[in-house]
């Protein structure tokens, strides 16, 4: 069946592979944003303090689940972030009775809440041999922080410096790219058959460079990696609408309170979580790929993770453009959501 055609899509209820729902009132206000639409999620552990043992994941998980609204399920998948004093014994015992489902390396001021990451990558070898022996997930922010590096060049260098000696050295151990932005990456995720994969998001799908900053600067397009220029975005779709198991959804729905993204210097993170599957629906509609839809949302971010398929469904229907709200009201001050820039005809029925 032609796209055009396709006017209801019936799929796996889809989950997240990575997603910051932060803490205390800003978790209030967006986590029923993800849960209204997703079952699960990779939480991402850049929290001040960061979530570092798991204990703390324990304690965040308690909070998560804590400020889910009734009648809402949702099941967040905790990580841990790795710091150069991570314990592997901790690690394992998590990564054993499900505390934690991966590890998330920060280079050290890659982004966000980094600053506890990792400098000698040396330093934390005992912990990636036994997460390779255990079979736990790295869930990698690619970027170097080298300041003479060019920021559009960051991704690059890290698979070429960083990735490819972590891989080879680490031959068993299953690493996750998260939010790739670059042909670069593409070619890199798919060059390479075994333990290797790629979370894509959904603004990376949809604005490249020159949404951030042709016709002057717009802070809501801002987020690291930052965008690249557009044939980096026309492989980022090729990737997810292909079907190719190594590639799925990882949104980076990543909420900062207006008045923190636009100041002097703003912070880096695009809040997609309300609208991403409208978006997502019509990026694959363009794409005439809407039959692949459910595999980068709902299929194969599950197998790269060994969890099973989940089993409610949603429903994508075409017609009039639906609305959302411009911002969310939390008790941290306002959020605004992504503005894809073109109507979004797609609603999701639960
Ligand atoms: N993506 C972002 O621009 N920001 C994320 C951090 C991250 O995922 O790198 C955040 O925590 O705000
Ligand atoms: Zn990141
Ligand atoms: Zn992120």
């Amino acid at each position: 069946m032609k796209d055009k055609a396709i006017t209801e899509l019936t799929i796996r209820r889809p989950d997240d592979w990575h997603l910051h729902l932060r803490d205390g009132a800003m978790l209030q206000a967006v986590l029923p944003e993800t849960a209204r639409h997703f079952a699960r999620a990779i939480v991402m552990p850049n929290l001040v303090p960061p979530v570092v043992t798991a204990e703390q994941a324990r304690g965040y998980r308690n909070r998560i689940m804590a400020a889910l609204p009734a009648g809402m399920t949702f099941d967040p998948l905790m990580t841990l972030y790795l710091t150069e004093d991570t314990d592997p014994d901790d690690v394992a015992a998590a990564f054993a009775d499900g505390t934690a489902r991966a590890v998330k390396l920060y280079p050290a001021g890659a982004t966000t809440n980094s600053a506890s990451g990792v400098a000698d990558f040396d330093k934390v070898r005992p912990v990636l041999a036994k997460m390779a022996e255990i079979g736990m997930p790295l869930c990698v922010h690619g970027e170097v922080t080298d300041h003479n590096i060019d920021i559009f060049d960051r991704e690059a260098v890290f698979i070429d410096k960083v990735l490819k000696p972590i891989r080879k050295k680490n031959q068993d151990l299953k690493i996750v790219m998260e939010h790739v932005t670059t042909q670069d990456a593409v070619d890199y995720v798919r060059d390479n058959t075994k333990n290797l994969a790629a979370t894509i998001t959904t603004h990376h799908l949809i604005i490249n460079r020159n949404h951030i900053l042709a016709g002057g600067i717009k802070p809501h397009f801002y987020c690291l990696p930052v965008a690249k220029r557009e044939t980096h975005r026309v492989a980022l779709v090729q990737a997810a609408v292909s079907g190719d198991k190594r590639f799925f959804l990882g949104t980076d729905s990543a909420p900062h309170t207006d008045p923190a993204k636009l100041q002097e210097c703003g912070c880096a993170g695009i809040f997609t979580a309300p609208n991403t599957m409208s978006c997502l629906a019509e990026v694959f509609e363009a794409a005439g790929a809407l039959t692949k839809l459910e595999a980068f949302t709902s299929l194969n971010g599950p197998r790269f993770y060994g969890l099973p398929e989940n089993t409610e469904t949603i429903t994508l229907t075409k017609g009039d453009p639906v609305a959302y709200p411009s911002h969310i009201v939390t008790d941290d001050g306002p959020v605004t959501v992504f503005d894809p820039g073109f109507p979004l005809h797609w609603n999701v029925s639960v």
